[in-house]
């Protein structure tokens, strides 16, 4: 292809074969990037080359059968042998087998293995290793490796997710990832390229970060454990727009065909209206299309972050470490969460015809679907942030100033909504974040209860996990809220764009308090009066967004090809295009099938059924 932006590859191949699940999909999403961020120089001037041109394929395999979530407790060891200076990997136990990644079974020679490592008898945490698990003469296993597929899964069907499991199997101790932490003595020219690549670092910074070890195989501590999560980090905040995607597709889907498909006479005698224009379409409709486009944005934003402070990271700066974790994992569980379920009901809301592939909805659905699991369950990614906010609040109540986005956190509760008929933006923001300092107070004073009455940390932390939960789900709906604001208000837009987006923009925050109204009036803040501008306000909002909602949707400009849909159409027609899709299924290019003679036809007519067919049925 040529393209060296990799996210500008990954959308590339999305358009040449959308929703695919391409069968090397790990290899540029986690292979390479963790080459790229985890491997020293001297690592990095080994293997990138070969990666990059195909004469290393791998893919990442962290996951095993017993553990996906917990890092932690991963089984697969890697353990220092200072003689021969290789690390042996094993998979002491069933549940050590690494299971699920992908592109693992069949189309891997390579892959980065996460393992605990231990050296001089002491266990030091989960690290991550080059393995090589396939001939690059004929692509068979090595030796000391098991590999397959699977199986059938949900979806993902072009992707071999694979088990794999080790038995001993030494590799060089060079293949242990080590850009942030070592085993045995690094070459004098390493620590100088680092030092060049680091050049403006403190001195301390790299004795800290780069002390020296002895070759028995003395492990150097990282500057943080958590640096080895970076890949788990970059996908996170990747997720985000790849979510946004998906929901803004269906939109796209659901909203066109929704234009083109008439149905019920509006009045006896009368002709039957657009299905659009049915109020209950919109209201099912049109939030989702206000979702898209504020997922769009915060994909965006996250990456950018991303981007920022991994380079902050790479010139030994961890400081906003803590903070794009809580973002990533926050807004990769919400993105997932709300784009899974509005592809869904954009999928309904095309009645039959949704139910067919040739919708190209089950497909946008099952490729969105999984990232509510994958690169961390989303409840615990949902947890993690909770934990940051946590951190937060107890800071902002010793009267520490918070930063960006979260000095919303600890503020006076003592208040009312300022919304009134007209439904300002900023109301709407304050209420959101009114909303959230709530939750993470509510949380974070049933925590301190429980462990008040006795608890321990950890069964406070439980005890409290749902109001944390629910926390962070506030947390990252007002970031969503905010930002979307913040985008319109900032934005040069034409003046017609801004009314069309601010009416976009008005609805996201509109229908997502009426449909969370509980957390918005359980302490008075909104009154019902306020309610019942919110109500009127979103019905009205509907009317003014139906001129535009066929042009709001062409906006995101994906083709035909891409959509893969009948339904989605840009020319609209969607019948033919249903009928034709109808013709050339494969069971229609017989006029009989050939299980007819076998199975009906005995039924049917058993006197004539030949002698083989009889003695069949003996
Ligand atoms: C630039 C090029 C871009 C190219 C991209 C191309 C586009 C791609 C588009 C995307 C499309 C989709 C592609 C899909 C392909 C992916 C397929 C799926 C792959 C996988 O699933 S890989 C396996 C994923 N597995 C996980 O995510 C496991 C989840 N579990 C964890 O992360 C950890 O176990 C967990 C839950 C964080 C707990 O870790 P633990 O070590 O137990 O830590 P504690 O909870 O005890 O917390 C301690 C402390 O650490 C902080 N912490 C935790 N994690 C991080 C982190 N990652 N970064 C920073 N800090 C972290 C935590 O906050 C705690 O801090 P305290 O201060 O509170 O103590
Ligand atoms: C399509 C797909 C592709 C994948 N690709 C890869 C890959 O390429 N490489 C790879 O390494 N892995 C891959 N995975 C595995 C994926 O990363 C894991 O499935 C994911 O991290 C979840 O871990 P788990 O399956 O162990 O679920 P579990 O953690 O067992 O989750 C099960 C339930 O337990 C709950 N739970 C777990 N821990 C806690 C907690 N601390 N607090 C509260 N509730 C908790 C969860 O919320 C969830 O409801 C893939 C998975 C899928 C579905």
């Amino acid at each position: 292809m040529g393209i060296t932006d990799m996210q500008e590859a990954f959308y590339y191949r999305e358009c040449a074969a959308a929703h695919e699940n391409s069968p090397l999909g790990l290899h540029y999403a986690m292979f390479l990037p963790t080459i790229n961020k985890q491997a020293t120089p001297e690592q990095k001037k080994k293997w990138l080359p070969l990666a990059e041109n195909y004469k290393m394929i791998g893919t990442y395999a962290q996951t095993e059968l017993g553990h996906g979530t917990f890092i932690r407790g991963l089984e697969t060891t890697a353990t220092y042998d200072p003689k021969t200076k290789e690390f042996i990997l094993d998979s002491p136990t069933l549940t050590s087998k690494k299971y699920w990644p992908g592109c693992l079974g069949k189309t891997s020679n390579h892959c980065v293995v996460m393992a605990q490592l231990y050296t001089q008898g002491k266990s030091h945490g989960p690290h991550m290793f080059m393995v090589q698990i396939r001939s690059m003469e004929d692509h068979s296993v090595l030796p000391g490796i098991e590999v397959g597929v699977i199986g059938n899964k949900f979806g993902y069907g072009t992707n071999d997710n694979g088990f794999l499991s080790f038995d001993k199997l030494r590799i060089p101790r060079e293949n242990m990832l080590m850009r942030y932490s070592q085993v045995g003595r690094i070459p004098r020219e390493n620590m100088l390229m680092r030092y060049s690549q680091v050049s403006r670092i403190p001195r301390e910074n790299m004795l800290m970060r780069y002390s020296q070890v002895h070759e028995d195989g003395t492990y150097v501590k990282p500057q943080n454990a958590k640096l080895a999560y970076g890949s788990m980090v970059l996908i996170r905040s990747s997720i985000v727009s790849d979510a946004a995607r998906g929901l803004a597709q269906a939109c796209v889907i659901s909203i066109r065909y929704s234009a083109v498909r008439r149905q019920t006479e509006a009045y006896p005698g009368g002709e039957e209206p657009q299905i659009l224009d049915y109020q209950t379409q919109q209201y099912r409709l049109f939030p989702l299309l206000a979702s898209a486009y504020s997922l769009q944005l915060a994909g965006k934003y996250v990456f950018n972050t991303y981007l920022e402070v991994n380079d902050q990271i790479e010139k030994g700066n961890l400081e906003s470490m803590p903070e794009l974790h809580a973002l990533s994992a926050g807004l990769k569980a919400f993105s997932t969460y709300e784009a899974s379920a509005g592809i869904e009901v954009c999928r309904i809301c095309c009645g039959g015809h949704g139910y067919s592939q040739a919708s190209g909805l089950p497909k946008i659905y099952v490729d969105v679907v999984p990232g509510c699991t994958y690169e961390g369950e989303n409840t615990v990614m949902m947890l993690q942030t909770a934990r940051y906010l946590m951190k937060c609040y107890s800071r902002a109540k010793q009267g520490q100033k918070l930063p960006g986005f979260v000095q919303y956190i600890g503020q006076n509760l003592n208040k009312k909504s300022c919304m009134s008929e007209e439904v300002a933006l900023g109301c709407l923001v304050m209420a959101y974040e009114h909303r959230a300092a709530r939750l993470v107070e509510a949380a974070a004073m049933r925590m301190q209860s429980l462990i008040q009455g006795g608890k321990k940390q950890h069964e406070a932390w439980n005890g409290s996990s749902v109001q944390l939960f629910w926390a962070a789900k506030a947390h990252c709906h007002l970031f969503c809220v905010k930002n979307f604001v913040d985008a319109i208000q900032a934005k040069s837009l034409s003046s017609k764009t801004v009314t069309v987006m601010k009416s976009v923009c008005q609805l996201y925050g509109v229908h997502g308090i009426l449909e969370n109204l509980g957390e918005f009036m359980q302490d008075g803040f909104f009154s019902g009066e306020q309610v019942g501008y919110l109500q009127r306000k979103m019905l009205a909002l509907f009317e003014n967004i139906r001129p535009n909602a066929v042009a709001l949707v062409d906006a995101f400009d994906y083709p035909d090809m891409v959509l893969g849909s009948c339904l989605g159409r840009y020319d609209g027609q969607v019948y033919q295009a249903l009928y034709d899709y109808a013709k050339s299924a494969p069971m229609n290019q017989t006029e009989i099938h050939s299980t007819y003679y076998k199975h009906l036809k005995p039924l049917i007519n058993p006197e004539t059924t030949s002698d083989a067919m009889q003695f069949a049925k003996l």
